[in-house]
């Protein structure tokens, strides 16, 4: 749904705090719909024999998926963890594999963790008040490793579009989860 006019100018509030805005679209993504996609299956089954709480959500602009735009909106990561590796988003490479795109973390403490088709990984910290450089050709999933929700501003190519589908099925190379002294990266027992 278009309800701004992209060939014009336009302004659109957005809570410093929360992230809201109540001009955006809502989309919720809660445990039942990417339990798979935590390493302990069982954790997460445990979960949801409880609840199934909302993991994140996020709140975008209906951009047209037109070359030249650009798409942009805020994700609110919530804290908590399966077993031991923390609440984050699914994650995706831009179907144009060459379009980068740019965070900032509005609140709130976490990580990126990025991989390339090549295999190669980076994680960098999302800290409140910076700025993140995703570039191109580098899948993306946030990490919300404090104990307040991560909320972060988001901007990308309005024609980048996004694939699951790799990452779904097989899964990030790296993952965080929390040990005694805190987060660490470790390799994803299930990755294949
Ligand atoms: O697409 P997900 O991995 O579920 O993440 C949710 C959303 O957050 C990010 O900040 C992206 O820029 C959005 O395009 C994305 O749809
Ligand atoms: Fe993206």
């Amino acid at each position: 749904m278009n309800r701004f006019q992209w060939d014009s100018s336009f302004s659109v509030d957005f809570n410093l705090q929360n992230g809201f805005s109540e001009k955006a679209e809502t989309t919720k993504r809660y445990l039942s719909q990417m339990k798979e996609m935590f390493y302990d299956t069982n954790a997460a089954e445990k979960i949801l024999e409880q609840e199934d709480p909302l993991i994140y959500e996020f709140h975008e602009l209906g951009c047209p998926m037109r070359e030249g735009d650009l798409a942009f909106g805020t994700t609110i990561l919530y804290p908590g963890k399966v077993g031991e590796e923390y609440f984050m988003t699914k994650g995706h490479f831009h179907t144009i594999l060459d379009t980068a795109e740019v965070y900032y973390t509005l609140d709130g403490e976490g990580c990126m963790i990025m991989e390339n088709p090549e295999g190669e990984t980076m994680e960098m910290p999302l800290k409140k008040g910076e700025a993140l450089y995703v570039p191109r050709r580098y899948a993306h999933r946030s990490v919300n490793t404090g104990d307040t929700p991560l909320v972060m501003f988001f901007t990308f190519a309005a024609n980048a579009g996004h694939d699951y589908g790799t990452i779904e099925t097989k899964g990030y190379r790296k993952i965080l989860v929390e040990k005694e002294c805190g987060p660490v990266v470790i390799d994803n027992p299930k990755w294949s």
